[in-house]
């Protein structure tokens, strides 16, 4: 079984080419937090000419130059060491979304579907986003908020041991109450995130289905899944907050007091003459020193736990099983499409699969309809073809290659798809049909629209070919939408094309000059068609009648009126539903 990295060598992984970025920006930060201890260092020594009776100005005036330049070396370090991180990260961030979204075009589509799109927007907007303060600050911060005062302390501990340990006191004692405050912290944070998810899936739910809801006066109902989502998070959070409030102002009291501990015990030995004046003086003005970035260190802990959450989530996606494919195109010699003995389930648990032992060959250079009762496993056979899918079992084969042995973006240049619901992207319809086929002209493009015709309605419009089309097309007919999609996929001019349903959504009079349009753009290719309609496929070279996940018959129209009774039932109900003077056998 393959083990899944832990969050830090994920994390290692991700930051890939820019490794050598972060550890800059560590030796910077470090430089930087160095400097911000010189102004303590030289605090100490100002206190020492005090009490030792320097008069010389000079002395005083060095010393504070010195300050001074402390603050603006850290300045200046922790500016570019900040700079630094912050540029790796978002170079990071932006290579982990092009590797999600990478990744999800060679996952199955199965597993796209079965995922709610609000979590693919959540990981790849959100939680990436979420993880660029943590990287860029948690890196470079972290490491030299804990190396300096490392040295601080090593360097009381030189000057008195005793000392040292007494400034250190309230650390522990701080540390144990920042314990209770984070125990349980990732279960607690992963489930914050879920409820987030959840908050993110209704939202995206209820805006997408806001027509169904409206037309069915559900606003309430559908707002209530939202409302409880939100009101989940907050209880939640209410709840993560209280458990861990008390323990968290003890550890913001306790541990900055650090005087607490100093004073009385350098006053003691101080009294006991075994701590000299200066050295007591030194150790309170540095002590104050230490706590401040330790502490910083310490908070990031609660980034880590995010941290490690968050790559855990990005794992996830960047584990979820490919459709694993060779690399090199494979050796195509003609284009018939078989199915030998194929069965296939989405679910593979499901007690009966969808397909059930199919077997079927498409004649290259023919039109072949899929017919059959709704649900009868029409798509599935297309989606099989185009790749969508992987049959459970038995072989599809293109010109003799087994489907798994041919590369999809070779198989996708094979085949082209137009079902009922062709996305169109917020883009111009020019662009939206160019998507077929980059590399096409203008003129191309129009061309191809004309003879699907979509010119005219597209002239109509007031900016023509530029009007932007709106998210999912939605500022156009269903019909007018269908009409693009299908000259989208016209433009690709694969030699195998498969419409599913794809003419449904046209009225009777568009429909058959979309009809006669296709049947023109088609010659010589080879077209599989899913009709209900049965009338706009009586001319196919060959019908195939699908029943529960099975082919019950396959043959001409002619033939299948002859020997296939589920077929005659199907066609009388047809021309029965027809208007009068509609099609007949
Ligand atoms: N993504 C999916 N996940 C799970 N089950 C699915 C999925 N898509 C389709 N199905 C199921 O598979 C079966 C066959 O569906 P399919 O869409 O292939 O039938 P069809 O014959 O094309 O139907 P229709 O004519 O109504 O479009 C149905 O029971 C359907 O519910």
């Amino acid at each position: 079984m393959k083990q899944t990295p832990s969050p830090v060598k994920r994390l290692w992984e991700l930051a890939g080419a820019h490794r050598r970025a972060y550890a800059l920006s560590i030796i910077l930060a470090i430089l930087g937090v160095a400097c911000g201890m010189v102004p303590y260092f030289a605090i100490a020594y100002i206190m020492l000419c005090l009490i030792d009776g320097v008069t010389a100005l000079n002395t005083y005036a060095l010393w504070c130059g010195v300050i001074l330049l402390g603050f603006t070396l850290k300045l200046l370090f922790s500016t570019l060491s900040t700079t630094v991180s912050h540029t790796a990260t978002f170079q990071t961030l932006k290579e982990v979304r092009i590797k999600i979204a990478d990744k999800l075009s060679r996952v199955p589509m199965g597993y796209i579907i079965d995922q709610s799109s609000g979590r693919f927007k959540d990981v790849i907007v959100d939680r990436v986003e979420s993880m660029e303060p943590i990287l860029a600050h948690l890196v470079p911060e972290m490491t030299s908020n804990l190396f300096v005062p490392l040295c601080i302390i090593v360097y009381l501990f030189i000057l008195d041991w005793r000392m040292a340990l007494a400034s250190l006191v309230t650390l522990p004692i701080g540390f144990l109450c920042y314990m209770g405050m984070s125990r349980g912290y990732s279960e607690r944070f992963s489930g914050l995130m879920k409820r987030v998810q959840k908050m993110n899936a209704t939202i995206i739910e209820y805006v997408g289905g806001i027509e169904v809801i409206k037309a069915f006066n559900q606003s309430a109902n559908s707002y209530q899944k939202y409302s409880d989502a939100v009101n989940d998070d907050a209880r939640y959070a209410v709840d993560w907050m209280k458990d861990t409030q008390l323990f968290m102002s003890m550890s913001n009291t306790i541990w900055p007091s650090v005087w607490l501990a100093v004073l009385p015990i350098g006053a003691i030995l101080y009294q006991h003459g075994t701590l000299s004046a200066p050295v007591f003086l030194t150790i309170m003005i540095l002590s104050l020193g230490i706590v401040g970035p330790i502490l910083g260190a310490i908070k990031f802990t609660d980034n880590i736990s995010q941290l490690g959450t968050i790559v855990e989530e990005v794992g996830n996606l960047l584990d979820a099983p490919e459709m694993v494919r060779p690399d090199h195109d494979a050796d195509i010699h003609d284009l018939a499409i078989h199915f030998q003995d194929v069965s296939f389930s989405y679910d593979l648990k499901a007690p009966k699969p969808i397909l059930d032992h199919i077997n079927l060959t498409i004649q290259p250079g023919t039109m072949t309809a899929l017919v059959g009762p709704s649900g009868s496993g029409k798509s599935t056979i297309t989606k099989l073809i185009t790749g969508f899918w992987e049959a459970t079992s038995g072989v599809i084969t293109l010109g003799g290659v087994d489907l798994k042995k041919i590369p999809l973006s070779q198989l996708s240049s094979y085949v082209s798809y137009v079902s009922q619901d062709n996305y169109l992207f917020d883009e111009s319809i020019r662009e939206n049909i160019r998507m077929g086929r980059l590399s096409a002209t203008d003129q191309e493009v129009e061309d191809v629209a004309r003879k699907c015709g979509c010119h005219d309605f597209i002239m109509g419009l007031e900016h023509g070919y530029d009007t932007i089309v709106g998210g999912a097309g939605g500022h156009l007919s269903g019909g007018e939408r269908q009409r693009i999609a299908i000259a989208r996929a016209m433009l690709k001019d694969a030699p195998i094309i498969i419409f599913d349903e794809a003419t449904a959504y046209l009225d009777p009079e568009n429909e058959s000059l979309v009809q006669e349009a296709i049947s023109k753009l088609v010659q010589g290719k080879t077209l599989i068609m899913v009709a209900h309609r049965l009338y706009t496929v009586t001319g196919a070279d060959q019908l195939v009648v699908v029943n529960q996940g099975r082919i019950e018959a396959t043959g001409t129209h002619r033939e299948l009126l002859q020997k296939c009774p589920l077929y005659k039932e199907m066609w009388q109900a047809h021309i029965g539903s027809r208007d009068e003077g509609g099609a007949t056998a």
